[in-house]
């Protein structure tokens, strides 16, 4: 399998995108370990990762690195700011409704950002 981190997002308004399986979503998870793989409440898969964040105001600049890579894939993430702290970033490719290799492209790509500076405790840094 190819590296993700020297891949790009693509448009993804195709009419014949598909999710891909399950199979092979855990396949393409064994590269970005860090996210686990979930379905909703519809049975759409999903990847997940979660972070503590330092304060408050560092979660919304969280989110701004994190939005400047979005933008430059052209792939957009959900992004949950919980309880002041609590961050959950979840990846699914709307247009298909599941998992595309956007999701894992954009997944690697969040985990190489230097977002140690938000987090809260250096062992929140590989996630919590
Ligand atoms: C043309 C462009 O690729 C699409 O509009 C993109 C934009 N960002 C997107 N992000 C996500 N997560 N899913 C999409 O289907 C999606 N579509």
């Amino acid at each position: 399998m190819e590296d993700l981190l020297l891949k790009k997002c693509v448009p993804c308004d195709k009419k014949d995108l598909s999710p891909m399986r399950e199979e092979t979503a855990n396949r393409f998870r064994l590269q970005v370990p860090k996210w686990e793989l979930v379905s909703d409440d519809h049975g759409v898969m999903k990847l997940r990762r979660k972070w503590k964040v330092k304060t408050f105001l560092q979660g919304l600049e969280f989110f701004k690195v994190v939005a400047y890579l979005a933008q430059a894939e052209d792939h957009h993430p959900d992004l949950h700011l919980v309880d002041s702290l609590n961050i959950t970033i979840e990846l699914c490719t709307h247009a298909c409704g599941g998992l595309t290799e956007n999701d894992f492209i954009l997944a690697a790509k969040i985990d190489k950002l230097p977002l140690q500076q938000f987090l809260r405790h250096m062992t929140n840094f590989l996630s919590c």
